[in-house]
Order: C-alpha cells, then sequence, then structure tokens
C-alpha cells in the first residue's frame, strides 16, 4: 500500500491485549431475526460483539441458540456483559459464570442503580471492578461521564473506560460532551469507548473526534428500520470520526478569518 492510501484507512489500535482495525463494538440484542443480527454485525466490519448472559439476543428467546451459534461462527472477540446486574454481588456472579461459558477473561461490567434511567451505580460498579480485577478479569466498566467515579475504576485496576454518551437505548447522543472531553484530557493513554446513548452516526463521529478510542452501540442499528444498512453508516461514521481526529481537527475560532489569503495587487489592478 502506498502512502496516500494508507491514510485512506484508521491505524490499527489495541484493546486488552488484541490488535483491532475497527473500532465499532457492538451489541447483539433486539435485531429483528438471528440472520438479520447476522449481516448487521458483518457489515459493520466490528471485531467486538458484546452478549448478554442473562438477556435474549437477537429475535425471540428460541433464537437464542441460534444466535449464540451465529456469534461463534462469525468468529469474532465476544464481551460478555453483566446487563440485568443490581449489585456488585450479582455482577460478580455473572462475570464468572460468563467466563465459564463463554471462555473469556473480559467482561463488560454493567452494574444498574437506577431502573428508570438505567444509570449505573458508581459505588458497585467501583466495588465489582476491584474483586474480578484481582480475579484476572480483563474488565471493561459501563460508567457515567464523572471524572472522580472513573478515577476510582483505574485506582483499582482498569485499563480501560466506558462512560456512558447519555441513558442506554435513549439515543440522545453525548449529554455532557465537555466532562467526556475532561476524563479524555486526564486519561490520554487509556482506551477509552463510548458506551450507550449514541443514536446517530453523527453521534459517534462527535464522540470519535474528541479523541475517543471507540464507540459500542446496539439500540440505533437493531432497533432502525434497516439495521443492516444503519450498521454500515455506524461504521463509516466511527472510520471518519477516528480519520478526523488523526488528521488534526481545526481549532475554533471566534472570528472570520478569510480562507483565500490576499496577497500582493488583484491580478485586475495590474491592467490599471
Ligand atoms: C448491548 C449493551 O451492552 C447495551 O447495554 C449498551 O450499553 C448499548 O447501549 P445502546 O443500546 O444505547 O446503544
Amino acid at each position: 500500500m502506498n502512502d496516500v492510501n494508507k491514510k485512506e484507512t484508521n491505524e490499527s489500535w489495541e484493546i486488552a491485549g488484541k490488535t483491532l482495525s475497527s473500532r465499532l463494538l457492538i451489541g447483539s440484542a433486539l435485531y429483528p431475526s438471528p440472520s438479520c443480527m447476522e449481516d448487521a454485525i458483518t457489515i459493520s466490519k466490528s471485531q467486538i460483539v458484546t452478549v448478554s448472559l442473562r438477556r435474549a439476543t437477537a429475535g425471540e428467546n428460541n433464537d437464542n441458540k441460534q444466535s449464540w451459534n451465529i456469534i461463534k461462527d462469525l468468529g469474532l472477540n465476544i464481551l460478555p456483559n453483566t446487563a440485568g446486574s443490581h449489585s456488585a454481588k450479582e455482577a460478580i456472579t455473572t462475570a464468572r459464570i460468563a467466563r465459564e461459558a463463554f471462555g473469556t477473561n473480559w467482561i463488560k461490567l454493567e452494574v444498574i442503580g437506577d431502573q428508570y434511567n438505567l444509570q449505573p451505580d458508581p459505588f458497585e460498579t467501583v466495588k465489582a471492578a476491584e474483586v474480578l480485577i484481582k480475579e484476572g478479569f480483563e474488565v471493561f466498566p459501563y460508567t457515567t461521564d464523572d471524572l472522580v467515579v472513573s478515577k476510582r475504576l483505574v485506582d483499582v485496576g482498569c485499563k480501560i473506560l466506558m462512560p456512558w454518551g447519555s441513558m442506554i437505548g435513549s439515543g440522545k447522543g453525548l449529554m455532557n460532551p465537555d466532562n467526556l472531553k475532561a476524563i479524555r484530557n486526564y486519561f490520554p493513554k487509556l482506551q477509552l469507548i463510548i458506551d450507550a446513548g449514541i443514536g446517530k452516526p453523527s453521534h459517534a463521529s462527535q464522540a470519535m473526534e474528541l479523541g475517543y478510542d471507540g464507540i459500542l452501540l446496539n439500540s440505533a442499528i437493531a432497533l432502525s428500520q434497516d439495521p443492516i444498512k444503519m450498521a454500515n453508516a455506524f461504521r463509516l461514521a466511527v472510520e471518519a470520526g477516528r480519520l478526523a481526529y488523526e488528521a488534526g481537527i481545526m481549532q475554533e475560532r471566534e472570528f472570520a478569518n478569510p480562507s483565500t489569503p490576499i496577497v500582493g495587487t488583484p491580478f485586475w489592478h495590474q491592467f490599471d
């Protein structure tokens, strides 16, 4: 590949010991059917798929087995999640079962503290992360955009943080971009993934332009009218946002600045 062609693609990146080309992490729930899920995941080019031990994946409950077989056959990295847990104890038990069931030490730690807005419980999340890291798990904690909670998670050993964009399934995008920027600036080396609340491809681009390392989403793809087309749209948006970040985004200015600089005498005056 020559140098110009190389600039068409994102640089590869590393997370939890894996080198990946895609920065889009995808959920496996809420799709109208297992085959739609398969096509959407394939076209998204995602290399990490999150699956729940406690919840259904695509389609009806009896489609669960079929969905799981499809995901296994895709040969991607599986990120089991603890969705449905409301305490550290519940999440730890779920993570331990998931490690056996899925044969991976990766865990998306999700401890819900409020059922109405599905906000993560920061206290229980930190408690569970500490135990799981000691047990050798690679913890991907779903957290809010609070800097101090992020610091506590790092203190107990988290190398990845997954702050929310906004509430799960809300599609509201980035509620607090300034908070997300603060986390990015405070932890320049940590792997940071936006998890939840992404509703449109432009939200995903915005997060990538802030320098986030990846995006995890589910509802906006699975619940769209055409999940396969939408998965492709999100792939492109994540790639575009990352390319823009790597290219160096221009600083906003308070005043106009001519994009065509005027140098010397305008050419028509030369004939005066
Ligand atoms: C699939 C999963 O793990 C979700 O809990 C995740 O947080 C994605 O949220 P959205 O459905 O809002 O994209």
